[in-house]
Formats: structure tokens, C-alpha cells, sequence
């Protein structure tokens, strides 16, 4: 099974001349994530945050802050990334990625385009369910608002999974996410 991640960049919209933008800590509710347009591979045409497959050797947490450094130009600690969620995704039966999702309202710099992303910070109350995978608007929601996931969602249909058809799901919220090595 591909094992991958996707990272949530929160701020306050109304801090945006700050780079280290929004906290949670801070008692300032983020009201924008930061999503890409994904230009190219798996999902592309499609909104969702930044993100890709572990490497050789790297752990969720590297994978999250490298993926996010490569696509949008953003610098993140690791003890800022909260984790979030583990989504596993299943083709025709069988599993086919497991994700580890993690948010972050602390970060250095500013988005930048790169070849696999189109950055665009967009109103939490505002995500463009209908541009995103199917199974978003299921999950993406209640991590936005700041609680945890556990998630199984099956596809039919055959490779590759961004053609194959979402038929049902399980979610577990506000459980104790483990996957971390
Ligand atoms: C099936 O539903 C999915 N929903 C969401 N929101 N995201 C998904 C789903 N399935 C896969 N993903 C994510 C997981 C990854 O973040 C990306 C796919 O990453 P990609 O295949 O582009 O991986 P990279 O390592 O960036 O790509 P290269 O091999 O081109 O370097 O989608």
C-alpha cells in the first residue's frame, strides 16, 4: 500500500503581513487553509493540501514537512505539525494508500507556485468541496474545526484511483491518532 501525507497550513486571514500567521495556541481561530491546485499526477486539476508519497527511510512527519517545502515553499518545524488524521484508501477491495494528515498554524514564508502546486489560501467556511477528491468533504471539515479522524473510504472501478468511483466510507472523529514512527 503507497503510504503518504497531507499537510493543512492554517492562518488568521485577517494576519496575513505575518509570516508565522494564526495560532491555535494564540486564542486566534484560523479562518483560511492553505490548499494547491495540483498540477500534475494523481488528483490533478483538483484542490487538496500539499502532500505526496514517503520516501525511502522518512518518516510521516518528514515526508508532510518536505512535500510542503517542495510544492508551496513553506518552512515547518516538526514539533508544529499536529496530526490530524489517518485516512485509508481502498481500490476495488484492496488497500491502496494509507495518509497521514497533520495541520499547522505555525510555519515560515510565503506560498510560492512550483511545478506540482498552485497555492491559494481559501476561507475554511469557504473550501471548494465540489473541485476536491470525493471523500473531503467528509473528513477535511472536522480537521479544519480542529479534531481528529480515522477514516476508510472505498473506490470502484480500477487504476487509476482519481478516475475509480467513491462508494462508502467509515469515520471515526476524535480519536487518539498512533501511525507515527
Ligand atoms: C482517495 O482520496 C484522496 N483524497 C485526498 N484528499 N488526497 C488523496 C487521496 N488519495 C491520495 N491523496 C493524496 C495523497 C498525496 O498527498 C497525493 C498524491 O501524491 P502524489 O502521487 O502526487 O505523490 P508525490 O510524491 O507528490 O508525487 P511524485 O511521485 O510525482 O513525486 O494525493
Amino acid at each position: 500500500m503507497i503510504e503518504a501525507t497531507l499537510c493543512f497550513p492554517l492562518r488568521d486571514g485577517a494576519d496575513t503581513g505575518d509570516e508565522r500567521a494564526g495560532s491555535r495556541d494564540g486564542g486566534t481561530s484560523p479562518t483560511e487553509v492553505l490548499l494547491i491546485e495540483k498540477r500534475r499526477g494523481l488528483g490533478e486539476g483538483w484542490y487538496n493540501g500539499p502532500g505526496g508519497k514517503l520516501e525511502d527511510g522518512e518518516t510521516p512527519r518528514e515526508c508532510a514537512i518536505r512535500e510542503t517545502r517542495e510544492e508551496v515553499g513553506l518552512e515547518i518545524q516538526p514539533a508544529d505539525l499536529e496530526k490530524a488524521g489517518e485516512l485509508t484508501f481502498l481500490l476495488d477491495g484492496e488497500g491502496h494508500t494509507f495518509c497521514h494528515v497533520y495541520r499547522t498554524a505555525t510555519f515560515e514564508g510565503e506560498p510560492r507556485p512550483s511545478p506540482e502546486a498552485r497555492p491559494e489560501w481559501v476561507p475554511i467556511d469557504d473550501v471548494p468541496y465540489d473541485r476536491m477528491w470525493d471523500d473531503d468533504r467528509l473528513w477535511l471539515p472536522g480537521v479544519l474545526e480542529g479534531r481528529t479522524v480515522a477514516g476508510e473510504f472505498r473506490f470502484e472501478g480500477g487504476e487509476p484511483l482519481d478516475e475509480a468511483a467513491f462508494v462508502d466510507h467509515d469515520l471515526e472523529w476524535d480519536v487518539e491518532v498512533v501511525r507515527e514512527r
